[in-house]
């Protein structure tokens, strides 16, 4: 059977980057996308300066308000209220503005989350439609399914979130710090007594983050990998009894990654809960309120100065806090954001802009020469040349892997070849425009995405009348069929309903039909199907190809009598062409026919 897939971009098994240099490619990867949307995040990070720098007023007042109120008790005096009101308006003022200046900062990096989620969406849809279709693997499918849904939503925290409450996570502590000395040097030494310690603690356990998460983050995807082969794999892997061994590759991936995150975990946590407890609020309090006290007592702080300078100290673990989740968090979507560059970069077919329009529909391979990994590997083709003349029938022919599927791929333009030629009237089919109303294919697999049997066979021609859509379905003998399910042409293909092989593979050659495309590729569409399904499915064929110039990818050589020309393939190579009778001194063709001969023994 056939795979029309290329060998995925990246694996599970691919070689390991050094962790610096991928560390050093994820942050130019995560600069690069957030280019777009770099204006708003320094407007973010500007408004939570602000943010940040008003937090401090607040306290200003508090201490005000203590001193006014202290004042009064030590000369037992009435309580001046103006002052008080004074001040307790600008708290109250300042509190409020603090809080729309940091939600309006929010507003704007969200907004910009929004928007570069979008634009990447964008960017995603406009490279994958110039992407050449061999590259849509299975995996390589996940891998767009998994950066789409995962990867914009991890970004998500740095785009919205981290701009601003690292800002101010930042910038709040300090100038509220500075504020504690400005008030008295020692009680600002007191507020941040613990948090040199605190910082050489987690330095230490810190060390190699950068390295170990971009090493987790690898054994992770491998993990993902097993799994998804697990899962995809599973009905082979069940019919022969192999679910023991599959999934002991997913435990093995499970186990490792579970050594190496106990291994690398284990000492930190130890290094963690002891910087953690080191800024906990009953060991701040004591030195703030105990050191405090004690220059109260000797009369040179006072006990509101105290009380601000304690509530300070209380607010700097939470600054440090959403600093150290920030760096985790831009960790992680720096992995992210260069799995989304590598998919905005996923390489696209040439497109030099010449257009141009085929005359007549003769279809040349000149010296054509493929390799699925790209030049200098494997040649899946070498240096084949050969001519369908419009209006007949060509059929390919040749062992398995001899390259035959790729020949009709590659006329589809599913890619383009490295070397050498393929014209359609005269014209390379690069240049021509909407090749696919000149050029439609039935193929083993009949590739039905999953909306309505009226839209899977509109999928060419979007503009068809339910008329032409029927009269489409008629010739391609599947229209009894889809009348006798409960809903008609509106039935979902893949719901409930279910169609056989045979059925969706007619439903494919009634959109080749609707198309009408002058050349057509047939890869022997009826392989895969029950003898019924088998006979209508070559009687629709029949009607289809008549008149066209069609390409005809035999799997067994039965089906290449009565055609008009046969080209036999073999290693990627093309070995002779003619008609059946040419072909019969060929020692690789007479080769097959005994083959076929054997078969039938
Ligand atoms: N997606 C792919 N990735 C890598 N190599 C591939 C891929 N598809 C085909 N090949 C290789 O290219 C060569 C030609 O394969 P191709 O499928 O064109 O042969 P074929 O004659 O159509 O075989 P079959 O009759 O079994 O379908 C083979 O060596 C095959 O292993």
């Amino acid at each position: 059977m056939t795979t029309l897939e290329a060998p995925p971009v990246q694996t599970a098994d691919d070689p390991p980057t050094d962790p610096k240099v991928q560390q050093r490619e994820d942050s130019r990867a995560l600069r690069e996308l957030m280019r777009p949307v770099a204006p708003q995040l320094a407007l973010g990070r500007g408004l939570a300066v602000i943010s940040g720098v008003l937090a401090v007023v607040p306290y200003v007042a508090l201490v005000h308000i203590g001193e006014v109120l202290l004042d009064a008790a030590r000369a037992e005096a009435p309580v001046d209220g103006d002052e008080v009101n004074h001040w307790i308006e600008i708290l109250i003022v300042t509190f409020t503005l603090r809080l729309a200046v940091y939600f309006v900062a929010l507003g704007v990096t969200h907004f910009a989350d929004i928007r570069l989620g979008h634009t990447i969406r964008l960017r995603m849809v406009e490279r994958f439609s110039r992407v050449p279709l061999t590259w849509f693997t299975s995996t390589n499918s996940g891998r767009v399914r998994k950066s789409l849904q995962d990867d914009i939503g991890t970004i998500h925290h740095l785009i919205a979130h981290q701009p601003v409450d690292g800002t101010q996570a930042v910038v709040m502590p300090l100038a509220l710090t500075a504020y504690a000395f400005v008030i008295d040097w020692r009680l600002g030494l007191l507020a941040i007594a613990t948090v040199p310690l605190y910082a050489a603690a987690m330095a230490l356990g810190m060390r190699g983050m950068a390295e170990k998460t971009v090493e987790m983050d690898a054994k992770l995807s491998v993990v993902s990998a097993r799994m998804v082969e697990f899962v995809t794999g599973i009905t082979v892997v069940k019919a022969f009894g192999r679910v023991g061994r599959a999934h002991s590759a997913y435990q093995e991936a499970a186990g490792d990654f579970q050594a190496f995150y106990y291994a690398w975990v284990k000492p930190l946590l130890r290094v963690s809960s002891l910087g953690t407890s080191l800024l906990a609020v009953p060991l701040v309090l004591l030195i703030n309120i105990g050191g405090g006290a004690w220059l109260v007592h000797r009369g040179e702080v006072t006990t509101a100065d105290v009380l601000a300078t304690s509530l300070i100290a209380l607010l700097v673990p939470y600054g440090i806090e959403v600093l150290m989740n920030s760096m985790w968090s831009s960790q992680m979507a720096g992995a992210s954001a260069r799995r989304l560059t590598d998919l905005l970069e996923t390489p696209t077919l040439d497109d030099d802009g010449v257009r141009a329009q085929p005359e007549g529909h003769d279809v040349e391979f000149d010296h054509v020469s493929y390799s699925y990994g790209g030049p200098g590997a494997d040649l899946a083709l070498d240096d084949v040349s050969f001519t369908l003349r419009e209006g007949t029938i060509t059929a390919l022919i040749g062992p398995s892997g001899s390259g035959k599927s790729t020949i009709a791929t590659l006329l589809a333009r599913f890619d383009d070849p490295f070397a050498g030629q393929i014209r359609l009237g005269g014209v390379p089919i690069a240049e021509i425009d909407h090749l696919y109303q000149h050029v439609s294919f039935v193929l083993q697999e009949p590739q039905l995405p999953s909306i309505s049997l009226r839209d899977n066979i509109a999928l060419g021609r979007p503009d068809a009348t339910d008329e032409q859509i029927r009269a489409a379905a008629r010739a391609a003998r599947i229209l009894d069929d889809i009348e006798s399910l409960p809903d008609g042409f509106d039935t979902v293909y893949g719901s409930a309903s279910g169609l056989s092989g045979g059925q969706a593979q007619r439903i494919a050659i009634a959109r080749a039909v609707l198309v009408d495309a002058p050349v057509l590729i047939l890869d022997e569409a009826t392989a895969l199907t029950d003898p019924e399904s088998t006979h209508q499915i070559q009687q629709a064929l029949s009607d289809l190809a008549r008149d066209k110039t069609v390409l005809l990818v035999a799997h067994r050589p039965e089906v290449v009598e009565g055609v008009d020309q046969i080209v036999l393939v073999d290693r990627g190579r093309v070995l002779a062409t003619g008609t059946h009778d040419d072909l019969l001194g060929e020692p690789g063709y007479a080769r097959l026919w005994e083959s076929v001969e054997e078969g039938e023994k």
